[in-house]
C-alpha cells in the first residue's frame, strides 16, 4: 500500500501547528508535509518530526504575500529576485528538516501579463530553482492547480506540467499530480496516472467536488491507491484535505490501508 503524509496545513488543523505532528503520528500517517515552514525555525520543526519519528516529505518554496492573495512567485516577471531568494531560503530549511521535494508554485498571472511572457519568466525561474536544488541533491516539484479554487493560476493542466518539464529536461522537476485538481479540470485520472509515471515525484489526494476525505466523494480511490501499487509508484501521497467535520472522525478511511502505527 501507498506511504501517506498528513498535510498539516489542512488536517489537524483544531491543534496549534505542533501538537499537529503528535496526532499525525497517532493517527498512524508516515510523513509529514505542509505548505509553509517559515512561521518556525528549521531546528524546531526538525525537533517535532523527531519526536514522533516521523520523516519531512514536502513544503513550498516561499511564496509571495499569501495573505493577500498571492499564490506563488514563478510566472511574475518582476519578482524574480525575490523568487531567487525564497529558493536559498527553502534550501536551509530543506537541510535541516531532510526532505527531498519542495514544491514551487506558479503564481497567479495578472491581467495584462501575455501567457507568452509568463511562461518565459516560469521556465527561467524553475531552471534556476532545479539548479541551486541540484546542488543539494533536492527536486522541485510543480502542481497543476484548479482554476475554480485557485482563479488564474498559472499552470493548471497535466499536460501542460509535462510539456515544461520536457522543455527544461532536468532530471530533479517532476509533477505534483494531485488528483482533486485533476479531477476539476481534466479528469482521465488513471490514464494520466499510468501515462506520466515517471513525470510523478509527488501525489496529492481529496475527494471531489468537496476536497474532503478519500471516500467522500466521485473519486474511487480503493481503486485508485491499488493501481498506483500496481504502476509500482515508489513516492509519498499526501493527505491534503478538508476534513468534513473533525480530522479524528474522518480517519476511517485511512485505517482501511495502514494499521495504526508503533513507536
Ligand atoms: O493543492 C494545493 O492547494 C497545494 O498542494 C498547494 O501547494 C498550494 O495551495
Ligand atoms: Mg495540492
Amino acid at each position: 500500500m501507498p506511504k501517506f503524509a498528513a498535510n498539516l496545513s489542512m488536517l489537524f488543523t483544531e491543534y496549534e501547528f505542533p501538537k499537529r505532528f503528535v496526532h499525525a503520528a497517532a493517527a498512524g500517517f508516515s510523513g509529514i508535509e505542509y505548505l509553509f515552514p517559515y512561521d518556525y525555525t528549521p531546528a524546531q520543526l526538525k525537533q517535532w518530526l523527531d519526536d514522533q519519528s516521523l520523516p519531512q516529505v514536502l513544503f513550498n518554496l516561499p511564496a509571495g504575500r499569501w495573505d493577500q492573495g498571492e499564490r506563488g512567485l514563478a510566472c511574475l516577471p518582476d519578482r524574480q529576485t525575490e523568487f531567487q531568494e525564497g529558493v536559498h531560503i527553502a534550501m536551509e530549511y530543506a537541510n535541516t528538516l531532510g526532505n527531498e521535494l519542495m514544491h514551487c508554485m506558479a503564481g497567479i498571472r495578472p491581467e495584462g501579463l501575455s501567457y507568452t511572457k509568463a511562461l518565459d519568466t516560469y521556465l527561467t525561474n524553475l531552471a534556476y530553482a532545479t539548479d541551486i536544488a541540484a546542488q543539494h541533491n533536492r527536486v522541485i516539484c510543480i502542481e497543476p492547480i484548479n482554476p475554480y479554487d485557485m482563479p488564474g493560476y498559472f499552470l493548471q493542466q497535466s499536460e501542460q506540467a509535462v510539456e515544461i518539464i520536457n522543455e527544461l529536461n532536468r532530471t530533479n522537476l517532476k509533477l505534483q499530480y494531485d488528483i482533486y485538481h485533476a479531477q476539476r479540470v481534466e479528469g482521465h485520472i488513471s490514464h494520466t496516472l499510468e501515462r506520466f509515471l515517471t513525470y510523478i515525484g509527488h501525489i496529492q489526494i481529496a475527494n471531489s467536488p468537496g476536497r474532503h476525505e478519500p471516500h467522500l466523494g466521485e473519486i474511487n480511490y480503493d481503486f485508485i491507491f491499488h493501481l498506483v501499487d500496481h504502476l509500482g509508484y515508489a513516492g509519498w501521497i499526501g493527505c491534503e484535505y478538508l476534513p468534513a467535520a473533525t480530522t479524528a472522525e474522518g480517519l476511517s478511511w485511512l485505517r482501511r490501508y495502514q494499521p495504526q502505527r508503533t513507536k
